[in-house]
């Protein structure tokens, strides 16, 4: 078997405390300064990388000068905010001497729920990508309470596979992958090196965190990988103490727990599409507008000759024939006033008409279901 890293191109990566502290009190640099090593030779294979970084809360208790992690929220959070400057600090200088820049994201679940936002993440997340820099993403524990907060970084991780709509999430631990039942307590769990992600047998042999120092566990995990499986993405859950386990699992070499998404990336977004089909308005398409569509192609505004009804970018818009036919649904990238300005534009008239130019389609081919 070889590697579902091999062929990845997005990758989300998540190290956990265990991997980036010493023993939960401070950051271990030299372990952060081959995060950098590794990730670094990633983007020399032509990958692009982001990083879910764990580590605030341990290394705040240490600049603090706590004995231990704390247990009340509000501590917590103080740890956090302090740590984090650390865990920025440690991966900008460590990153910076193999020529890569970073930068920080701090997410929250209110973020990724809310539609605007979530957009806007992911422009963003996608133009970092663009610019070559690794962003390094914690959750913003600072403003977060129990009650709204993902709460652990493998979900966060899951997360931001689906925003991003990453290949592959990798989630590097402290065990080689996922056993039958967990290893610690029982040494003759045996090892599963492959299966399908969201196999209910899977939530069952994982356990909870088996640290103070982490929050997740396995199962945190396995309920990642099921969600990365959503938007297509594979998982692989790895031991972070291989030697040199990104660049050899982006080789080919099957180390780790692969757990593969049952259908492909674009399957899976036309499958969300298709589940999500509230129509929010319509746009009238002219004859070559229609047979462009039914041939594959995008919807570009100057097949476009009518819009109805008031939505924003990112809402689920249906595509109509002058007869009033539905021809097709998906999620467009302007707002309903920009669309009515856009009417019959060809590309370079976009700019002019409404100020900017974020797409040259108004419905992307991968965004729409053909009726
Ligand atoms: N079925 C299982 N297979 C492997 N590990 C398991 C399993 N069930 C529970 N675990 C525990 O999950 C731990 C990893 O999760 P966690 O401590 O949250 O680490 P991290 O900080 O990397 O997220 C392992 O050390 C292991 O004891
Ligand atoms: N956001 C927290 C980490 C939360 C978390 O999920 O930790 P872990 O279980 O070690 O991946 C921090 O930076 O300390």
């Amino acid at each position: 078997m070889s590697s579902l890293l091999q062929n990845a191109h997005r990758i989300v990566v998540k190290v956990g405390s265990a991997l980036v502290t010493n023993d939960g009190r401070g950051l271990d640099e030299s372990a952060i300064e081959r995060w950098a090593g590794q990730i670094a030779e990633l983007r020399r294979m032509g990958r692009e990388v982001i990083l879910v970084s764990s580590g605030a809360v341990a290394e705040g208790v240490l600049r603090l000068g706590w004995e231990k992690r704390p247990q009340r929220v509000y501590e917590k959070q103080a740890a956090a905010a302090v740590g984090q400057m650390g865990l920025v600090q440690a991966y900008e200088t460590h990153f910076r001497a193999y020529g890569i820049r970073t930068a920080l994201v701090l997410l929250t679940h209110a973020n990724l729920v809310d539609r605007e936002q979530y957009l806007n993440a992911r422009m963003t997340l996608n133009e970092l990508l663009r610019l070559g820099i690794v962003p390094v993403i914690n959750e913003n524990d600072t403003v977060v309470t129990s009650e709204i907060k993902v709460g652990d970084n493998d979900t966060l991780g899951a997360l931001v596979t689906n925003l991003v709509e990453a290949d592959c999430l990798v989630i590097l631990t402290d065990q080689k992958g996922l056993y039958t039942a967990d290893p610690r307590k029982d040494p003759s769990a045996d090892f599963v090196s492959s299966a399908e992600a969201g196999r209910p047998e899977l939530e069952a042999m994982a356990g909870g965190a088996a640290s103070s120092i982490s929050t997740g566990g396995m199962i945190t995990k396995i309920l990642a990988a099921k969600r990365a499986a959503r938007s297509g993405a594979n998982t692989i859950i790895a031991s972070g103490r291989e030697e040199n386990v990104l660049v050899r699992l982006a080789e080919g070499e099957a180390v780790g727990t692969h757990l593969y998404a049952a259908s492909s990336k674009l399957h899976a977004r036309k499958q969300w599409l298709a589940d999500h089909l509230r129509m929010v308005g319509t746009v009238t398409i002219d004859a070559g507008a229609v047979s462009a569509l039914r041939n594959g192609k995008s919807l570009l505004p100057v097949g476009v000759v009518g819009v109805e009804g008031d939505f924003v970018r990112g809402d689920v818009v249906g595509c109509v024939t002058e007869d009033g036919v539905e021809v097709a649904r998906g999620l467009v990238n302007y707002s309903s006033d920009e669309a009515r300005r856009l009417c019959r534009a060809h590309t370079e008239e976009i700019e002019e008409r409404i100020g900017h130019l974020d797409r040259p389609e108004l419905i992307h081919h991968d965004n729409m279901v053909l009726r």
